[in-house]
């Protein structure tokens, strides 16, 4: 019997999507306002969901303090109050998308989920668009 807990977090981050290779007429073409070259804010909300058995002497699936401190250290404090485009290494090379972004954390926050349980991200990039990935 599998259970999945959940826990939110969020972070503000700046971010500009483009693509260098492509000139300011097709960046604007794609992307819009979001090509903006002094870039643009979002109130990022993240939801990390965990799911597994529940450990029959815990009556824990994962430790929601553990989990908190976990999405802390990796994610809030790495990405919480940054330029993603200029101070996140994952983004040098890569467009700051929230489909990006998610893949960034998802893999961020793996390797410390035991492997028995399953991890999976919903970001909201705005209170309407949000994207899902589970790896
Ligand atoms: N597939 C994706 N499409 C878009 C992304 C993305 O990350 N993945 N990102 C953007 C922009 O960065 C931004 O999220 C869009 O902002 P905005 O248009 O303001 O967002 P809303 O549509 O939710 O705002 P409304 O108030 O509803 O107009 C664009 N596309
Ligand atoms: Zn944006």
């Amino acid at each position: 019997m599998k259970v999945k807990v959940s826990r939110k977090a969020h972070f503000n981050a700046a971010h500009r999507l483009y693509k260098k290779e492509w000139d300011d007429a097709k960046n604007t073409d794609i992307f819009g306002k979001c090509n903006n070259p002094n870039f643009h804010g979002h109130n990022y909300e993240l939801i990390v969901s965990v799911t597994g058995e529940i450990d029959s002497e815990t009556g824990f699936v994962m430790d929601m303090k553990e989990l908190k401190d976990l999405i802390k250290q990796e994610i809030e404090d790495y990405l919480d109050h940054k330029n993603l485009n200029i101070e996140v290494e994952e983004f040098n090379n890569l467009n700051p998308t929230a489909e990006n972004i998610a893949v960034i954390i998802w893999k961020r926050l793996r390797p410390h989920i035991s492997s028995s349980n399953e991890l999976e991200i919903v970001l909201f990039e705005t209170p309407r668009n949000f994207v899902t990935f589970s790896g």
